[in-house]
């Protein structure tokens, strides 16, 4: 029986989380009594679309994943591994744990730090890579965004581009695997490599390359900054009772 590509989620936690200033990373602290490590795993867990997860953790906290996983019984996680010193290496790391698929094989990375994504998006993601190399989940800005330089008395707008032309990247970000593995072979080679996110580093290194958007959702926020916890819990339990609604 023919079979599709094999699709691997990475779940990026090797963050410190320096901008939300607590004891644990941030991917420890508890969203509705579980860590939010536990929900972003338990998103992919659910995904028929998913085969296997690869979870890449900061050093020190490997056997608080461990248990983790154990305790909530989640049968995909196929590897526990560390993260490196950027979200890139990380990235990277997860690319490197993924040695033995085949290049048209899919990976999706995503955010440990994105607790709320929904099976939908992740459904979505797969489907694009039928027709896309690399693929990443975005949403319109709402706000106008600018470039700034240094003015004189503080930042200054360069330039305003226009909104309608503006998006927002969340994760997960997905590809095939030949074509991210390509992208980060180059990308590790340079000694100028900077990279916020894995579309990012297609485009840059394999210009070539169409990197579509697939639409993402408002609720799929990234867990940064102090009261973030608490407004995913608020989007948590809307999004709770939108699905009890439909049932
Ligand atoms: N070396 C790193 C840095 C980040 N991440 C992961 O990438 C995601 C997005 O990064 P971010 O929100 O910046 O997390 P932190 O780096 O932990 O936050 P901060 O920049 O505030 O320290 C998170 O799930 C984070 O754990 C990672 O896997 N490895
Ligand atoms: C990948 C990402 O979530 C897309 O918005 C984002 O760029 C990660 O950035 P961070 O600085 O690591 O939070």
């Amino acid at each position: 029986m023919p079979t599709g590509p094999r699709v691997i989620a990475a779940v990026l936690a090797g963050g410190v989380g320096a901008r939300m200033g607590a004891d644990t990373p941030k991917q420890l602290l508890p969203l509705e009594g579980r860590p939010i490590i536990e929900h972003s795993i338990a998103a992919f867990e659910a995904c028929p679309e998913v085969d296997e997860i690869v979870v890449l953790m900061v050093d020190a906290y490997l056997d608080r994943v461990r248990e983790i996983v154990a305790e909530a019984g989640f049968a995909k996680v196929g590897a526990i591994l560390p993260g490196g010193a950027t979200r890139t290496e990380t990235s990277y790391a997860a690319l490197s744990a993924t040695a033995s698929a085949a290049d048209t094989d899919l990976v999706l990375l995503h955010d440990a730090a994105r607790p709320l994504v929904r099976a939908e998006t992740v459904a979505a993601c797969v489907s694009a890579l039928d027709s896309a190399g690399a693929v990443g989940v975005a949403v319109p800005s709402a706000d106008t965004v600018v470039r700034v330089v240094p003015g004189r008395g503080g930042e200054a707008i360069a330039d305003v581009p226009p909104r309608t032309e503006l998006r927002r990247m969340q994760t997960p970000q997905g590809f095939r695997l030949g074509v991210v593995r390509r992208a980060y072979e180059l990308a590790m080679a340079d000694p100028a490599l900077v990279a916020t996110d894995d579309c990012g580093v297609v485009l840059r290194y394999l210009p070539d390359e169409e990197v579509r958007i697939v639409p993402g959702d408002e609720s799929n926020i990234k867990v940064t900054n102090p009261g973030d916890v608490e407004v995913a819990e608020t989007l948590l339990r809307r999004m709770r009772g939108r699905a009890g609604a439909g049932a």
